[in-house]
């Protein structure tokens, strides 16, 4: 698991009312079961546990360890790498607090602090030669680390590889990128790694030399907080920067409208504002310009005719180069010249794109089957008739094997291309490869017409700010539907999609 997505499902467990604390209780407590079983097999005998700990959750997860080591009778030291004041974590914080409160002590738990680097050249293990076995735990550095090494950070990873106690490395070994495997600097080696809910992607790309054993411990995070998105996805939205100028935060062209629809491009271009974009141009036949044109945050390009043909290729092809991401089909309408121009677009258009009902009907799937650029927002139907392939998305199974089943069903067929699809349905399902997330924000007022089009303006807006398809197709679906449900609260099931776009900026805020 990537190291952001183990953090957004941290937080999505919040959501459903399961507090970090918690989670950090129950990783503290399958550390220390453990560190207890290696102690046993190891020596057969009780051994010193020597804890050093770092500023973040990780350490957090050491001091837990700490309660419940010497319940079991262990003798505990806690070298803290920073002192309290310099712990950023509050669970860690508040576990290092148990700790200190625990006056008069009667457990033989000692407690000090490495403030610099004479502290730690001084420290115990640093002349470990007045040890004779003993456990370090490495709860150093975890999937929070970032930048360079501080220097005492590293002197200590530099002690703990030279002592001659076997390390067990809580998560991550510390000074490992848990993303990538890479050691930058220097990293603790240790024997064992013991990971939470599930093994980081650096760690399974390291390999045992780097990383020693691995063990997963289960710390009761529900499946429902990794597959369903929530409010800890927004984590992966950029944020907006303060020096930014017009035109930073996402330029976009909406290629769509007909004689027929002019609503649509419009519902799209104004929910690609609404998601933050900062210049939206639509290129549409004259027919529909106008009434597109009457909207003052649109900038229109009008072209000749009634529809769209494969005669404006040349013109809009100029504007997308302009753009940082393009939105083809909405109310394009379907018809061989049409047609012909969307399919020459989607080949010849290199920036990310989204591609809407009219040209998910008509842009062949081997055109953009080899891009990872791309979001396609189907519903069922649209799904089968693009791919060919008639499946149902079930969830009201309470297996989890077979909800997993019908989603590789899924998977399998996506797979055909490399883009991002999202199967629009009473619960939505994103895929892109082997990921995938679910989402239930979002009401059956949803229906009403004009709603896929407010999804594929906020997807193409998230597209231009540099999200990749995976994130900008899953956080347009969530913050479509939560701008659905303030639609809702107001005006019950009387909202259109006008509606909806009005509280996309809210809902992203919030
Ligand atoms: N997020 C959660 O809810 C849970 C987190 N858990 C633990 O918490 C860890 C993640 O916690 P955090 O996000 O607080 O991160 P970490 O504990 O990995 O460390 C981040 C801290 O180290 C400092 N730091 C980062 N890079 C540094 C560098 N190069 N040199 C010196 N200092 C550096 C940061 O300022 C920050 O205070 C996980 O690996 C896991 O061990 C577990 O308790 C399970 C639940
Ligand atoms: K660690």
């Amino acid at each position: 698991m990537d190291p952001i997505d183990m953090t957004v499902t941290d937080l999505n467990c919040e959501y459903l009312g399961l507090s970090r604390l918690c989670l950090m209780e129950s990783a503290g407590k399958s550390l220390a079961e453990e560190v207890g079983k290696i102690a046993v097999y190891t020596f057969s005998k009780p051994v010193k546990i020597i804890i050093f700990t770092g500023s973040g959750g990780n350490g957090g997860d050491g001091f837990v360890a700490a309660r419940y080591l010497l319940n079991r009778g262990y003798d505990v030291d806690i070298y803290m790498l920073k002192d309290k004041n310099g712990i950023h974590s509050l669970e860690a914080k508040t576990n290092y607090e148990i700790l200190e409160n625990m006056k008069p002590r009667f457990s033989r738990l000692t407690v000090h602090n490495l403030n610099t680097i004479d502290d730690i050249n001084n420290c115990e293990v640093a002349n470990s030669d007045s040890f004779s076995e003993f456990i370090i735990i490495d709860g150093i550095l975890g999937t929070g680390i970032h930048g360079k090494l501080r220097e005492n950070i590293k002197r200590a990873i530099e002690v703990i590889n030279s002592s001659n106690g076997l390390t067990v490395s809580v998560d991550v070994p510390s000074g490992l990128d848990p993303l990538t495997g890479q050691i930058h600097d220097v990293a603790v080696k240790p024997q064992y790694t013991v990971s939470f809910h599930k093994v980081k992607t650096g760690i399974h790309k390291a390999g045992e030399e780097k990383v020693g054993g691995i063990v997963t411990c289960d710390i009761g995070i529900p499946i429902e907080a990794e597959y369903f998105i929530n409010y800890g996805d927004m984590i992966k939205l950029n944020k907006r920067s303060l020096k930014s100028h017009k035109g930073n935060n996402g330029k976009i062209l909406i290629v769509g409208g007909s004689k027929e629809y002019s609503g649509a491009p419009s519902i799209a271009g104004l929910a690609a504002i609404g998601a933050g974009a900062d210049l939206v141009y639509v290129a549409a036949p004259e027919s529909a310009a106008l009434a597109i044109s009457t909207h003052p945050d649109l900038i229109v390009n009008s072209l000749k005719g009634d529809y769209l043909t494969a005669e404006h290729a040349e013109d809009i092809l100029m504007m997308a180069d302009k753009a940082d991401a393009v939105l083809l089909g909405p109310g394009a309408g379907i018809n061989d010249e049409t047609g012909k121009l969307l399919n020459i677009l989607a080949s010849k258009i290199k920036k990310p794109l989204v591609l809407d009902a009219d040209a998910l009907k008509q842009v062949k799937p081997q055109i953009i089957k080899n891009r990872d650029d791309v979001i396609l927002t189907p519903h069922i139907f649209e799904f089968k008739s693009f791919f060919g392939k008639d499946i149902k998305l079930d969830l009201d199974s309470y297996d989890f094997a077979e909800v997993d089943e019908n989603i590789s069903e899924f998977q399998q067929v996506v797979r055909q291309i490399n883009g991002a699809v999202v199967v629009k349905g009473a619960i939505d399902l994103v895929i892109q490869k082997n990921k995938f997330k679910l989402n239930k924000s979002g009401n059956p007022g949803m229906t009403v017409g004009g709603t896929g089009d407010a999804l594929a303006g906020i997807a193409v807006s998230l597209l231009s700010k540099g999200l990749n398809a995976f994130d900008a197709a899953t956080l347009a679906i969530f913050i479509n539907g939560l701008a659905g449900d303030e639609a809702y609260l107001e005006k019950g099931y009387g909202f259109g999609a006008t509606d909806v776009v009005a509280h996309i900026g809210k809902v992203i805020k919030g």
